[in-house]
């Protein structure tokens, strides 16, 4: 991919910053920070760059790309802080960072664009990126693996979209546009799209021929009442923007259900020092902070004569089961001088859709006292990603 090969050689011709110029910028915002608080808090100069010329070292630090601005940008450092990997950010015009929790890693702040690119040109590592980027970017590379396909955040699809008007009101799907008896090839049905790679290869696919692909950077949903476009082709969320600009989807016009995922390069986790070992606890932090949102711990004393006799009542309510089964233990108290087990402490783990259901269940069968706790963490014995990841990988 010529943009890729271009990125790279810039990347290694112009040199990275250098030590001092670096150990400089942070000294320097020690005084001038706005938001990141204390003088402490500046990251180390990445390891790569110390006293080196980053031409002739071959760096040592594993790198992170997270977008640096967009919509994807906050929720990302969100997520990562949720997993108790707080990046470090000295100011947010510093394009370096670092995660304490993890050593010999690097977070570099890029466009999303720039870290699909950089992970092709072996200057990143790993990344957080929307698929849909990976998807465009990528161009089926091979190199780039998900490591982590479901981040559940940035959720949109890739979608065509007709207006819903004129010649297009009874247009309903992508076998119904293709019909149109006015696309020839003096004349093809024109699509305007940021998703240049995508589009064409999907129309290709679709077996659609008279087609042409122009592109705009943004606003996209202006192209068709503007007159430069009949159709477009971009994301969509709520599917506000396309409502207001009289735009309709149709059936089988989407490419592609996206969301945030961590991808590295495979040639990276394969070779690299240090990558395989920091996306394994990447992921398993991420799996199971993931695995526990929306997760609640719920706890609540029973009477009863043995564990047995409670774990029967409450297994005979179909939302107490927990995960594995609840645990139960005695309560011990003391009457009289002597420690005697009246009560039983139930705890079980509940969906935050079946929260109220339950505690109802337990109250029913005899169940006081219920404390209900969200969950941070969900720990597996094995993160199954992470067989996966392996597997791809060949190991
Ligand atoms: N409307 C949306 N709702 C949810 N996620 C979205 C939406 N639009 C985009 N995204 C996701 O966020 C990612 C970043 O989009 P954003 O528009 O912030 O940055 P960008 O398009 O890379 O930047 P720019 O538009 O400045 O080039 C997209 O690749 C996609 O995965
Ligand atoms: O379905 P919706 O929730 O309305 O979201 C869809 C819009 O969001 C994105 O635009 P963005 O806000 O990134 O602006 P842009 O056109 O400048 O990229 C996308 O390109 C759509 O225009
Ligand atoms: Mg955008």
């Amino acid at each position: 991919m010529a943009t890729s090969i271009e990125l790279h050689a810039f990347f290694h011709l112009k040199p990275s910053p250098s030590a001092s110029f670096l150990r400089q910028r942070s000294h320097h915002s020690r005084f001038t920070c706005r938001s990141n608080g204390p003088a402490t808090a500046a990251p180390s100069v990445p390891a790569a760059h110390v006293d080196s010329d980053p031409r002739k070292q071959e760096r040592t630090a594993v790198r992170l790309g997270l977008p640096s601005k967009g919509r994807m940008a906050e929720e990302t450092l969100t997520l990562l802080k949720n997993c108790q990997l707080m990046v470090r950010q000295v100011n947010p015009r510093q394009y370096v960072a670092d995660i304490p929790q993890l050593s010999n890693l690097e977070v570099w702040f890029q466009r999303p664009k720039d870290i699909v690119r950089k992970l092709q040109s072996g200057d990143l590592d790993l990344g957080i990126v929307g698929l849909d980027t990976v998807c465009e970017y990528g161009q089926g590379n091979e190199d780039l693996i998900l490591v982590h396909d479901e981040l559940e955040y940035g959720d949109c699809r890739l979608s065509i979209a007709i207006p819903m008007y004129g010649i297009f009101e009874n247009i309903n799907s992508l076998e119904d546009l293709a019909k149109m008896p006015q696309w020839t090839n003096e004349r093809p049905l024109r699509i305007a799209t940021g998703f240049t790679y995508l589009g064409p290869k999907f129309m290709k696919d679709k077996g659609l021929k008279h087609v042409s692909f122009s592109t705009a950077d943004g606003a996209l949903e202006a192209a068709p009442a503007m007159g430069i476009a009949d159709a477009i082709l971009d994301l969509v969320s709520s599917g506000t923007t396309l409502r207001e600009n009289y735009l309709k989807e149709i059936d089988d016009g989407t490419l592609l259900e996206s969301q945030a995922v961590l991808v590295g390069s495979k040639k990276s986790l394969s070779h690299r020092a240090g990558v395989l070992d920091i996306t394994h606890e990447i992921l398993e932090r991420l799996e199971a902070h993931l695995r526990a949102t929306g997760q609640y711990t719920v706890t609540a004393n029973m009477k009863g004569n043995n564990a047995e006799e409670v774990a029967e009542k409450v297994l005979g309510q179909a939302s107490l089961s927990g995960l594995q089964g609840p645990t139960i233990s005695p309560v011990y108290c003391k009457y009289d001088g002597k420690v005697k087990v009246e009560y039983y402490a139930i705890v079980i783990c509940v969906p935050r859709k079946a929260l109220y259901k339950s505690v109802k269940q337990l109250r029913s069968i005899g169940g006081s006292g219920v404390l209900v706790s969200p969950l941070t963490y969900i720990f597996e014995e094995e993160t199954p990603r992470w067989r996966r990841l392996l597997e791809k990988l060949g190991m």
